[in-house]
């Protein structure tokens, strides 16, 4: 392509409310536009993008097994009533009526369409395992949009659903997605991690998060340094090493103390470390009180506390239940506080000597030890795990960095299939549940996460299978002769199956070379009066910044070389 007839409107400086890198980029590299809060519009450039993500995401798909179909975007809502999921979605889930005010909503996710599209046609165990999959505009009003197509409210998601005759078939199709996901994300050259995640409110049970490591990614990637463990911070897990200190047990002792409410400033009035805390903290769900205890050097896991009951969400007590529970909220604790069910995360069973609220305004007790001076109802692992405790599958030691999710692989199970009464008859003709699961690659998401791990200061710096175009080729002097040569080139290379953007526009050097920086393409090529008199072309590969001169006569097949390496 050339670029005077290309519509790339590239821009010089940095967008206003633009926040993360990748989110500048591709409004300055001329690759998206904005529309609206969390919606964008892609410009030719990023469609290129797409386009040949969605083609590498289509390839392994297909070579998985899965068929690609395509689903409505616009949803009739009984189908959401069906599985029970149009009141669990509050404002996130868009939601419009038709002309006969019928409602409905604009697809999230397509659990419910594909269920019910397989309860009709898939009727024996001899049409299983299927995959079906498609690639489609998902709607989600998020809360707060952000970071460009990182947060959006309109993105392109491929989803998948398997559908097996048992928990065994499950596993192979899960496993045959987990394998595709590598396949895609290792050609695009991408840095990435899959890890244990949580199931959140899809259900089912595993689940893996792929994850592009990056500093903008509102995940936290947990991972060994000896082994292949891998897991979301929400419920990464450790091993515990700490041991009951050898400590006489002392005498329970009511102390004031009239100026802290917060772990620190407990630690300096009474001049002890957090891990002889034992903090305290109330949430509720719709059933019960819950006094989830952590030592005071660690934070509540909310997400593991949740998945300890089966209802959905558990969340802070309100103000008033502190009165209620006759206790003061930044003095609360286990001991002689009834109507709670008390969970201990397991580290809380190792203090000796502790401190705790004492239900009172400004009081504390120290020489507190669980089992004396409280009982427990349940001890859990309900802490957010830190950096530098043991792995719990070899002992190593655990890390932490930030990831954007860019795919997720869920095992569904009959959640879905029971809902809807999905059903297939097994070889003894007796109706049996269809046991599912759900894949997700989010297509922009991914472009963006791309651009966050492959930048520098002068713009994007695209591995090869995701760029735009492959050959950045740079006239200057605008002599007749370097024309024609670069014409000649622009030719050859398009004949050779290379995708070239030639920059033909009549701009000053600077301008060619910034742009060529910012759009970020692999391979830039510069002709000048001088490459034509001792017959070389200049070459830098954005990656590596290498710059290197190869034999103008002999370029495709040097061009070519580079492109394979
Ligand atoms: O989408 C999934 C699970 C998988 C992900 C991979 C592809 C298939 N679905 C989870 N999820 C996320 N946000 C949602 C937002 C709304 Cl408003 C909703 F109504 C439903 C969902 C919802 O179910
Ligand atoms: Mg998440
Ligand atoms: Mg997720």
């Amino acid at each position: 392509m050339k670029l005077s007839q290309m519509y790339i409107p590239t821009l010089k400086e940095d967008p206003a409310n633009a926040d993360v890198v990748s989110h500048k980029l591709m409004l300055r590299s001329g690759m998206m536009r904005k529309l609206g809060s969390g919606i964008y519009t892609f410009l030719p450039l990023g469609q290129r993008v797409i386009n040949k993500f969605q083609a590498i995401v289509k390839e392994e798909m297909n070579n998985s097994g899965a068929q690609e179909v395509l689903l409505p975007a616009l949803q009739p809502a009984e189908l959401w009533s069906e599985s029970g999921r149009l009141e669990n979605y509050g404002p996130e889930l868009m939601r419009l009526n038709d002309r006969h005010e019928r409602e409905f909503c604009l697809g999230p996710t397509h659990e419910e369409v594909i269920t019910d599209l397989v309860r009709d046609e898939v009727r024996s165990y001899k049409d299983l395992p299927i995959n079906l999959y498609q690639i489609q505009t998902k709607y989600r009003d998020e809360i707060r949009p952000r970071f460009g197509v990182l947060r959006s409210r309109e993105f392109i998601m491929k989803d998948a659903y398997s559908f097996d005759i048992d928990e065994a078939g499950l596993e192979e199709s899960y496993n045959d997605m987990y394998d595709a996901y590598e396949r895609i994300f290792d050609r695009c050259g991408l840095e990435y991690r899959a890890v244990k995640a949580d199931t959140g409110t899809i259900g089912g049970d595993d689940s893996h998060e792929f994850m592009v490591l990056a500093d903008a990614g509102e995940d936290t990637v947990v991972y060994c340094d000896s082994c292949d463990y891998a897991a979301n911070l929400e419920l990464a897990t450790a091993k515990v090493e700490a041991e009951k200190a050898d400590e006489e047990l002392e005498e329970l002792e009511l102390v004031d103390t009239p100026n802290s409410s917060t772990i620190a400033e407990l630690m300096s009035e009474l001049d002890l470390a957090a891990e002889k805390m034992i903090k305290a903290v109330l949430y509720e769900n719709d059933e019960q009180v819950v006094l989830a205890l952590v030592r005071g050097d660690y934070e509540v896991n909310e997400i593991k506390l949740s998945n300890l009951f089966d209802v959905v969400n558990i969340e802070l007590a309100a103000e008033d239940k502190y009165e209620e529970l006759d206790t003061v909220k930044g003095y609360t604790g286990p001991v002689n506080l009834d109507d709670v069910e008390v969970i201990a995360d397991e580290l809380v069973m190792k203090v000796v000597n502790g401190v705790t609220g004492a239900n009172q305004r400004e009081k504390h007790y120290l020489n507190v030890n669980p089992g004396r001076d409280f009982e427990v109802d349940q001890v859990a692992d309900i802490r957010t795990v830190k950096e530098g405790e043991t792995c719990p599958e070899c002992g190593g030691t655990l890390e932490q960095t930030p990831g954007i999710e860019v795919g997720q692989v869920f095992k569904l199970g009959t959640k879905y299939s029971e809902a809807l009464d999905a059903t297939f008859l097994d070889e003894n003709g007796k109706p049996q549940p269809l046991v599912m699961g759900c894949y997700g690659i989010g297509i922009t998401r991914t472009i963006a996460a791309a651009i966050e791990q492959n930048h520098d200061d002068y713009g994007i710096k695209w591995p090869t299978a995701l760029a735009p175009f492959t050959v950045h080729l740079l006239p200057l002097g605008g002599g007749d002769d370097v024309e024609n040569k670069a014409q000649e080139l622009y030719q050859t290379l398009n004949e050779a199956g290379v995708e070239v953007l030639l920059d033909d526009r009549n701009e000053r050097a600077g301008v060619k070379f910034n742009d060529a920086d910012l759009i970020g393409s692999p391979i830039r090529i510069t002709i000048g009066s001088r490459s034509l008199s001792d017959g070389e072309l200049e070459v830098k590969l954005r990656q590596s910044d290498e710059e290197m001169n190869i034999d103008a006569d002999n370029s495709i097949a040097e061009i070519k070389e580079l492109i394979a390496n």
